[in-house]
């Protein structure tokens, strides 16, 4: 593969005795909707972390439209964007505020911030909120204002870890639409999910996680195979067919003698 957004080799992360990420190898080709899917812990924060500076990796390399994360870390982060799990935010400033000092800390222009920041605010449906400190933003509005953040310096990569995770429909809409139109444009989305079916309705290319290990990557059509749904294909993927869910778990109902 020629054109790669991001290339991982080796890569290998361990907590004490646990191996979170355990030898990945992968190439994410750019211009793709990207869906990284896996059960909890698998390891899809930990790659994230890895793949975007924020993690050093025991072993392995990771490039990043073309430079190395971590010999090079300036140059990757002026081409990504990244919304990560837990995502902390300057609390005290309101949603404008905090959108003109991450384009001024990009280096952009403070005209150019401002207007791109109306737009984002206003296609993100915040522009009525945009003066409440982000401290009384919502969850949905969190991910919303982090991921206008995340986008003001129109990166080249944009990873998101879990976006839609505590994101009613309309602000998931809202969030899809403006990525959709980002990766029309020939840019690369990355983003982990445990929602199959958002997974399957939006991206053009996935990588199985589970375990720290790959076990499957390609085109969606690809990886889903003769399966019905990508939900089928990841849980024979991932050993999960046949577990009977609770058939130990004999006490449990209403019914059952205490
Ligand atoms: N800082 C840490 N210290 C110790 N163990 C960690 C740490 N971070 C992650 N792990 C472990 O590494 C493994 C992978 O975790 P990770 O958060 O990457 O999984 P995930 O796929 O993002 O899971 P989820 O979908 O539940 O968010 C887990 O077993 C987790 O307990």
């Amino acid at each position: 593969m020629t054109n790669a957004a991001v290339r991982i080799r080796g890569l290998w992360k361990r907590f004490g005795e646990q191996v979170a990420v355990g030898g990945i190898d992968l190439e994410l080709p750019a211009g793709k909707f990207i869906g990284l899917v896996g059960p909890n812990g698998a390891g899809k924060t930990t790659t994230l972390s890895m793949v975007t500076g924020l993690l050093r990796p025991d072993e392995g390399t990771v490039e990043v439209v073309g430079h190395d994360v971590w010999r090079d870390p300036v140059a990757v982060k002026a081409r990504i964007g990244v919304l990560p799990e837990g995502l902390r935010l300057f609390e005290r400033l309101s949603g404008r505020e905090l959108l003109g000092y991450t384009g001024r800390l990009r280096g952009l222009p403070g005209a150019e911030v401002d207007k791109r920041a109306t737009q984002l605010l206003d296609v993100l449906d915040l522009a009525g909120s945009q003066h409440k400190l982000v401290v009384d933003y919502s969850t949905g509005m969190r991910k919303k204002i982090g991921l206008a953040a995340a986008l003001l310096h129109n990166p080249e990569v944009l990873f998101l870890d879990e976006p839609f995770e505590g994101v009613d429909p309309v602000s998931a809409q809202t969030i899809r639409g403006v990525l959709e139109r980002y990766t029309a444009s020939g840019a690369t989305v990355v983003f982990s999910s445990h929602v199959m079916e958002l997974v399957e309705s939006l991206c053009d290319w996935v990588a199985v996680l589970a375990a720290g290990r790959i076990r499957a990557a390609g085109p969606l059509a690809e990886v889903r195979g003769a399966h019905p749904t990508l939900q089928d294909a990841f849980l024979e993927l991932v050993g999960a067919n046949g577990r009977q869910a609770g058939s130990d778990l004999d006490w449990l109902g209403g019914g059952a003698p205490r």
